[in-house]
């Protein structure tokens, strides 16, 4: 049968990135999405945002909603200090397997935790089975009707602390507007929005970096 999306994104890394390189393991995907197929990876424009977010926030312990081939994971996983806690969460079962080894190719296995299933169930369970108080950084990036119901599940979890910081992709395409009057209507958050583009095209899209306030 015909072979998905991220396998031949997987097969493309493997082909053209150097291991234990994450750089060019990124520049690999960047390229097979721009000559090749388009996937939806938060890209080379908006990553440089997420980049320097993560650089900013230098967090101790990291969440990813919606690891998909782990791009993103790539970008963020680089940046880590020695001995964070990096949790990335994907309910689709060949993507997991996919994510797993881009992130290996890049070397960076040991730096985070690929788990399979999916936000609503986990989230609830990261005290309990990953050690975790609050997290310092979480970066969205799953489906974007789940983004709303997902941050009322950190709140109620009490996963967030005063200076916790969400960035969301995607928040104008494909959009995420209740999240966005949710967190730009509450006394809770401190907001920024980053303007940028859809990844790998020319239509407006952008980040929202929210400040929890304790
Ligand atoms: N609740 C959940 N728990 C765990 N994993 C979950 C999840 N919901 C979705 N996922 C996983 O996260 C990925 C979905 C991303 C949706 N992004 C998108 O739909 C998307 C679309 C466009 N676009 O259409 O232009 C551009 C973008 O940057 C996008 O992120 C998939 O790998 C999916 O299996
Ligand atoms: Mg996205």
């Amino acid at each position: 049968t015909r072979s998905t999306r991220p396998q031949r994104m997987l097969k493309a890394v493997q082909k053209n990135a150097t291991k234990g390189s994450p750089e060019s393991v990124i520049s690999a995907i960047d390229y097979f999405c721009k000559h090749s197929e388009w996937a939806m990876n938060v890209g080379d424009e908006k990553g440089s945002i997420l980049d320097s977010v993560v650089t900013e926030v230098n967090p101790s312990t990291v969440l990813e909603l919606g690891t998909y081939c782990g791009y993103s994971t790539v970008r963020i996983a680089r940046l880590l200090s020695p001995g964070t806690k990096f949790i990335t969460l994907e309910f689709n079962p060949a993507n997991v397997t996919v994510a797993r080894q881009i992130i290996a190719h890049a070397g960076l296995q040991d730096k985070v935790t690929v788990v399979e299933g999916s936000s609503g169930d986990l989230i609830p369970q990261m005290k309990e089975r990953f050690g975790i108080t609050t997290f310092d950084f979480i970066f969205l990036d799953h489906w974007k009707d789940r983004y709303l119901p997902d941050i009322k599940l950190f709140e109620e979890c009490g996963l967030l602390r005063k200076g916790s910081v969400l960035l969301a992709d995607n928040v104008i395409c494909p959009g995420a507007p209740e999240y966005l009057e949710y967190v730009r209507n509450s006394p809770r958050y401190e907001n920024r929005y980053y303007p940028a583009h859809l990844e790998y095209t020319k239509v407006e899209d952008g980040l929202e970096k929210s400040v929890f306030l304790g």
